[in-house]
């Protein structure tokens, strides 16, 4: 089932101008996005959960044109997660409760706290101090607090940049089935290609942006479903 569609969608900002091809993100899929770097993948996502405008060009989120929807309760559903974990000071416990009452959402069990750690490899108590994780121990966290808060959509910017090749194989393998469990739908970006294979249920390549006279940039894409 169709989840979001674009049409002739563009952003325009000082010189940069980005086109995109239409797409279209299948319900409870697993979508990455592929491209060369500056092609506009993150753009992508700010669009798609608002916290960019388009400049021209629509989109559809379960058939409603997200311009509008109300900002706040878009972002809520259409959740982006930065590659920038920010945790507050305090324990791996005290983000899950900070980050769900700034929803204003109830405060996950603890039992619940663990299940997300587990999922994004995060082996730590819920006790434990972040500001004593590294970098990325931070991710890990920061990435089972964002699975914690229940959005409909999670936009993944490079969540495993900061991990090893087994940790990333390992949270990309627990997420697919958590996405499937509980009928949540992932556009991820990656720059680690060996991922695509085994974890995509359906591809977006956008290609690389073309310069023209007036020293714009235009990414033409292709889109390209497997399994
Ligand atoms: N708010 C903005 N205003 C103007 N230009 C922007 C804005 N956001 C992004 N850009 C430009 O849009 C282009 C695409 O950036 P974007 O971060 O989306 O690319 P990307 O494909 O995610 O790159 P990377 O793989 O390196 O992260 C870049 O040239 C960037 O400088």
């Amino acid at each position: 089932m169709e989840l979001l569609r674009t049409e002739q969608l563009s952003f325009t900002a000082g010189n940069t101008h980005i086109r995109y091809p239409d797409l279209v993100v299948e319900t409870n899929k697993m979508t990455f996005l592929s491209g060369p770097s500056g092609c506009g993948k993150s753009t992508l996502f700010r669009l798609l959960n608002g916290t960019l405008t388009q400049t021209a060009g629509r989109i559809f989120y379960r058939g409603t044109d997200t311009l509008t929807m109300d900002t706040l309760e878009l972002r809520r559903q259409i959740l982006l997660v930065n590659q920038q974990a920010y945790l507050f000071d305090g324990t791996v416990e005290d983000n899950f409760r900070i980050y769900n009452q700034y929803r204003h959402q109830p405060v996950p069990a603890k039992s619940a706290i663990k299940e997300y750690l587990y999922i994004a490899s995060a082996h730590f108590d819920p006790t434990h101090e972040t500001a004593r994780l590294s970098g990325g121990e931070r991710q890990r966290v920061f990435n089972a607090v964002m699975l914690s808060l229940g959005a409909d959509v999670y936009l993944w910017d490079e969540p495993s940049s900061a991990l090893d090749t087994i940790t990333a194989n390992a949270f990309f393998y627990r997420l697919r089935a958590f996405n499937a469990d509980r009928g949540i739908t992932s556009l991820v970006i990656t720059h680690d290609d060996s991922l695509i294979p085994t974890f995509s249920d359906a591809l977006i390549t956008l290609d690389a942006p073309r310069l023209s006279s007036i020293s714009s940039a235009t990414a033409a894409s292709s889109t390209n479903q497997h399994n």
